[in-house]
């Protein structure tokens, strides 16, 4: 096994993905470009730990960019447009020089899709498991960014996409689940690399009332937004939309029904419109699942019955 050193790293490696002002990593910190007139900075920041949100033997370019997309998700829940990112590792011993010229290209070919640019970070050795966090920088229209507590009884609820497919990946990963290698694929590369759904965020400005991306779950997150907004929520869980691949899982395991409403992993978003809002078209399909309720909570509905859900979603403790 070959490590470069800590600066060798940094200069060889990270410094080429370097944003204007991060003066190619050569300084204690970069300072950041103008925004436009009426524009303000978004930041979020997510961690992932190997054996807690990815697996140690993860392909190191899809784990970079899983990185990288968590964020932009909560960037898009925002309403915000990416710009860029700064980058902590903490490495374990046995990420060798393959593992990190993968994890950069991952990194790479992310700043590439997304268009955006690494403004610093940290490196350090760590005797655990790897450790990243990722802080992404963003832009939006200042005072009308998304936030979670605009939700109002008589709205709708959507979702973009599909959910379940990721829980159900990481089932599959761990063995405890046996699809066909067709549906296996999707159902693991979405578990590894999600979309982040960077245009649609900013284009649900104007018609959203709230808005938050899927990490924990899609009943856990609805729960925000019911919170943050002082209403409730009624799902049809039979509006839920699941993908092909995911109901075959859910058909080939058994008790799999609910993953999708509360596995996690899946970053899409939620949100809540007017009933008669127009809602835009940028090639994501939009699902209505419910609405939103006086009172408090979120409750799933099957043919007129409550369906029990035990956790709502992923919780660290
Ligand atoms: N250690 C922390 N220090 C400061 N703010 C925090 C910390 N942990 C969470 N927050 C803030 O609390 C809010 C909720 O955090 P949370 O991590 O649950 O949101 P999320 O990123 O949307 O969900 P997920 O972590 O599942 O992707 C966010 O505004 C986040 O910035
Ligand atoms: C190996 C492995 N085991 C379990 C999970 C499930 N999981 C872990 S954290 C999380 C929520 C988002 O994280 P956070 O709230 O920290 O941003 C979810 C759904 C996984 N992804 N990988
Ligand atoms: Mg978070
Ligand atoms: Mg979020
Ligand atoms: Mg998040």
């Amino acid at each position: 096994m070959s490590r470069s050193g800590e600066f060798e790293i940094i200069e060889r490696l990270l410094a080429p993905l370097a944003g204007e002002g991060a003066f190619s990593l050569s300084d204690d910190a970069a300072v950041l470009p103008e925004l436009s007139h009426g524009e303000a900075w978004v930041a979020t920041k997510d961690a992932m730990v190997a054996g807690v949100h990815f697996l140690a033997d993860d392909p190191p370019d899809l784990i970079a960019r899983k990185l990288v997309r968590v964020n932009l998700s909560d960037l898009a829940a925002m309403g915000a447009s990416p710009m860029g990112y700064l980058l902590a590792f903490a490495l374990s011993p046995d990420c060798d020089d393959d593992w990190l010229e993968a994890f950069v290209a991952g990194l790479a070919e992310d700043q590439r899709i997304f268009g955006i640019a690494l403004y610093g970070g940290d490196t350090v050795s760590t005797p655990g498991p790897v450790t990243l966090s990722l802080t992404a920088l963003g832009r939006v229209e200042r005072g009308r960014e998304l936030r979670r507590n605009g939700a109002r009884a008589g709205d709708a609820v959507y979702v973009s996409g599909s959910v379940g497919d990721a829980a159900l990946g990481l089932k599959c990963l761990q063995e405890e689940l046996a699809v066909s290698a067709g549906y296996r694929k999707t159902l693991v590369d979405r578990y590894r690399l999600p979309e982040a759904r960077v245009r649609l965020g900013p284009a649900l400005i104007g018609s959203a009332t709230a808005c938050q991306d899927v990490s924990d779950g899609l009943a856990a997150d609805l729960g925000h937004i019911a919170r943050r907004s002082g209403a409730g929520m009624e799902i049809e869980a039979d509006l839920v939309p699941i993908s092909q691949a995911a109901r075959a899982a859910i058909a080939a395991g058994s008790g799999l029904e609910t993953l999708p409403f509360t596995g996690g992993d899946d970053y899409e978003l939620v949100f809540t419109a007017p009933v008669d809002a127009v809602l835009p078209d940028v090639g994501v399909p939009l699902t209505r699942i419910g609405r939103v309720v006086a009172g408090d909570g979120v409750r799933f509905m099957s043919r007129g019955g409550e369906i029990s859900l035990r956790q709502a979603g992923w919780r660290h403790f």
